[in-house]
């Protein structure tokens, strides 16, 4: 279990009584790139809460970059983008640059003080995503699409191993979220950050995504994306033309 990004074994999750995950097994090596789908209410969500520690399971085993979960305490490891703009405040009293600080801090342990390879840290992610021209703005004026590179920024300062996306493109439209997919792309592919996406838009999977999980509140499949696109077990399990929406590589 310890080389992997992440390892999950026979764990079960749920909230008062009833049942979101049943017996999922399943891990994740260093460097993989692997898209969650699955139906609405299929546990997706509560999987990436499980993993993040935001929902306690019920039984199995949760490995984290080696660790296990319960002992896992270097969360600046780990950069998380949550569904759409859930928690977005868009009254939040900051700019661009302060947001993107914030990420900084927070993954700082105690005297959180600011340090010149902070600053260097934070210049280096506007760079990257783009966003260095418009740092004093306040983040609560800015386009959907703007917003969310900021916050992914935010996930990526502390240049996170493991990267978990909820459903991040919701609200874009097709043209910036194919750019947005883009840097994660590169994230994955130039840093070799682990990309755990979860989405509903089977084309991004089939486009990035070097693995493919099929959650139904257990797993369906998981594995290698083309061994997905070449099973004839998932054929009888989403028709020729549901394999070849997730298959075919645009
Ligand atoms: N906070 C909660 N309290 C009670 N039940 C919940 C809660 N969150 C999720 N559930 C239930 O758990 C099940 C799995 O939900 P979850 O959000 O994980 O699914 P999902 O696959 O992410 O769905 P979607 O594709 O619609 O986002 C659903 O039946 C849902 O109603």
């Amino acid at each position: 279990m310890s080389g992997a990004a992440l390892a999950i074994r026979n764990l079960r999750a749920g909230y008062h009584g009833s049942e979101a995950l049943r017996d999922v097994t399943f891990s994740v090596n260093r460097g993989d790139y692997l898209g969650i789908c699955g139906p609405n209410g299929s546990g997706k969500s509560t999987l990436v809460k499980v993993i993040l520690g935001l929902v306690a399971p019920q039984a199995g085993e949760i490995s984290l970059l080696g660790t296990p979960r319960e002992s896992f305490k270097e969360w600046r490891r780990i950069g998380y983008l949550p569904q759409g703009l859930q928690f977005f405040n868009p009254h939040f009293p900051a700019t661009v640059d302060e947001v993107i600080r914030l990420g900084r801090l927070s993954g700082k342990s105690f005297p959180r003080r600011f340090a010149r390879e902070d600053t260097e840290a934070v210049e280096r992610t506007m760079d990257w995503m783009g966003i260095g021209d418009i740092r004093g703005r306040m983040i609560g004026e800015l386009s959907g699409g703007l917003r969310q590179r900021v916050l992914l920024a935010r996930a990526l300062v502390n240049e996170p191993e493991l990267l978990v996306l909820d459903e991040p493109t919701t609200a874009l439209d097709p043209e910036t979220r194919e750019s947005f997919y883009k840097l994660i792309y590169e994230m994955n592919r130039e840093r070799g950050t682990t990309v755990l996406l979860v989405t509903h838009d089977t084309a991004t999977i089939g486009k990035y995504a070097t693995h493919l999980l099929y959650l139904d509140k257990t797993v369906i499949f998981c594995g290698d994306f083309d061994d997905f696109c070449n099973s004839r077990e998932m054929t009888g399990l989403f028709g020729e033309h549901g394999q070849h929406l997730v298959c075919h590589r645009h």
